[in-house]
């Protein structure tokens, strides 16, 4: 199993667990995360949801590219691409509140799966950023829309996407991208960011949950996030796409 689901004290929790692979995403953890969401959907009794990777290396290091190298056009990608889109609409909304706890690192894909989350509770060693640019592709998960969709200012995360940079937990939480940093713990860090929430019901924050993503509808986000992945299956096919991927895969297989 390259996944765990618990649902604790009204806490539900989906932990990408392969971390010898820094939990990149593959087909299984796609499958795993569907049926997270099945199970949490509907269930009144889940106050959160949080999103986590097992180990303090990586949240999440993105798609597999040891098996996603195999996609060469964009017909081929746009699947994946638009499966995990999919995915991450249903994350962002969810009616009640998700937390992306970054326990490690997270990168490309898995930014952007922070980025759905509506809170990024981030280890003050863990790292993130939208490296896809340095692979000669966009984020192909919707997450980028996202970005632009969630987050103020709109200079700041361009930047934040163009730069395909790694930034610190300090930068993060500069830039408005990390909600809260913790030290130590992991379990504590989430404890302590619920805790003020705990004592409020969750009807509550279900109803601010709606709020929050009323306007998704309206400007029609999926539909957004779509194009966002179809632009990425483009980019996908060029030359320069493959080559950076060979050259990660090379060192792996050193
Ligand atoms: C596909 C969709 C697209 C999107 O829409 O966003 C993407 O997600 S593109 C994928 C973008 N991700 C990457 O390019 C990440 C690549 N990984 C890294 O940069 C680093 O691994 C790390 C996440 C910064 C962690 O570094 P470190 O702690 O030093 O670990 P290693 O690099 O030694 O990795 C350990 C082990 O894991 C393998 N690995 C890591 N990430 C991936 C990945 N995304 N796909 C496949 N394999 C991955 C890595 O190759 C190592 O393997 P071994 O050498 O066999 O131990």
């Amino acid at each position: 199993m390259v996944y765990k689901i618990e649902i604790k004290h009204q806490i539900a929790i989906f932990t990408i667990d392969r971390p010898e692979m820094r939990n990149a995403i593959n087909n299984e953890v796609m499958e795993g995360l569907e049926s997270f969401l099945d199970q949490i959907e509907h269930d009144k009794e889940v106050a959160f949801a949080v999103i986590t990777g097992t180990g303090n290396k990586a949240f999440c290091s993105g798609g597999d590219l040891s098996e996603f190298h195999s996609f060469m056009t964009a017909q081929e990608a746009l699947p994946m691409l638009s499966r995990m889109t999919g995915l991450l609409y249903r994350i962002a909304t969810l009616p009640m509140p998700v937390i992306a706890l970054l326990n490690g690192t997270a990168v490309g894909g898995g930014c952007e799966i922070a980025t759905a989350c509506d809170y990024r509770v981030v280890s003050s060693t863990a790292r993130a950023g939208f490296i896809q640019g340095t692979l000669n592709i966009t984020s192909g998960w919707g997450g980028s829309t996202l970005l632009l969709e969630k987050m103020g200012r709109q200079d700041v995360f361009m930047r934040f996407l163009s730069e395909a940079k790694i930034y610190n937990a300090q930068e993060l939480e500069l830039i408005g991208w990390a909600t809260h940093i913790y030290e130590g713990d992991i379990q504590d860090g989430l404890q302590h960011f619920l805790a003020d929430m705990k004592h409020i019901h969750p009807s509550v924050h279900r109803a601010y949950k709606k709020v929050a993503i009323r306007s998704y509808e309206i400007t029609d986000l999926k539909s957004r996030m779509m194009e966002e992945a179809e632009q990425c299956a483009i980019l996908w096919e060029s030359e320069a796409h493959h080559q950076a991927v060979a050259s990660f895969l090379s060192k792996k297989n050193r």
